[in-house]
């Protein structure tokens, strides 16, 4: 099945039960899941596969970030667990995003292979934290470059920077955006937010969406109220 939708719907749950029930009032042809940290820890594999067999393709967001060897045996076992994406921190550097191209193109099945840039939780007094005295667009653009040469597919990225990626990396390079926030709702942790229809129109390859649906009263009517705005 193609899905056209770029939605893809964030399943932040402690345990699998939730999560399912969830996903049972999605439709697999309206919206990607995505199965991250907590969910995964809890439920391991048999939550994606639970998933893939309700018809969804899943976006596993465990964010790998380490040694090359450790990153790319990872990034593998996703590969032959049938995930539609995966992803690794691009700052973990171009020796561990291209071993886990390398590691990829062995599998008889290749996932989307995407790199995390700038967290969408994080503004540049953040990153002047971490000691780096650069903008989030600054930031976003030098990893997305980085993760580009490495062999990657994409990025994940604030919608507020696809346009600098696109002119950085190519219309082809996906960019996966966390941080929408419809007019509706509130940006809770994220710093770096749009609204669906601002994504759409900067040109997002896929949203990522959580709270704002699943957290509302009626989370299929607000999934469905989002894709109508998209129209
Ligand atoms: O930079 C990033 C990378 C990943 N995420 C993940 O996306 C969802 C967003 O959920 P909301 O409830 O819509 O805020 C969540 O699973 C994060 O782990 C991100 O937000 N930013």
């Amino acid at each position: 099945m193609t899905i056209s939708s770029p939605i893809v719907v964030a399943l932040d749950y402690p345990q699998a039960a939730p999560a399912l029930a969830m996903a049972d009032l999605l439709d697999p042809s309206a919206c990607r899941v995505k199965v991250g940290k907590e969910l995964y820890t809890a439920e391991g594999p048999a939550i994606v596969e639970n998933l893939m067999k309700k018809g969804f393709e899943v976006f596993l967001d465990l964010k790998f970030h380490d040694i090359p060897n450790t990153c790319a045996k990872a990034v593998g076992a996703a590969a032959r667990l049938g995930v539609w994406m995966v992803n690794v921190h691009a700052s973990g550097g171009r020796r561990m995003m291209e071993a886990a191209r390398n590691e990829l193109d062995k599998q008889s099945y290749q996932p989307l292979l995407i790199g995390v840039t700038v967290l969408t939780s994080m503004d540049a007094s953040d990153l002047a934290d971490l000691g780096l005295d650069v903008t989030p667009e600054q930031q976003v653009a030098r990893l997305a470059r980085l993760a580009k040469t490495s062999g990657l597919d994409g990025v994940v990225c604030s919608a507020n920077e696809v346009g600098i990626i696109r002119e950085n990396c190519g219309s082809d390079f996906l960019t996966v955006t966390p941080g929408i926030r419809p007019s509706w709702s509130d940006n809770q942790d994220q710093k770096r937010v749009m609204t669906p229809e601002e994504a759409v129109a900067a040109g997002v390859s896929y949203m990522v969406i959580g709270r704002p649906i699943t957290q509302a009263a009626n989370p299929a009517e607000a999934c469905a109220r989002i894709l109508a705005s998209l129209a």
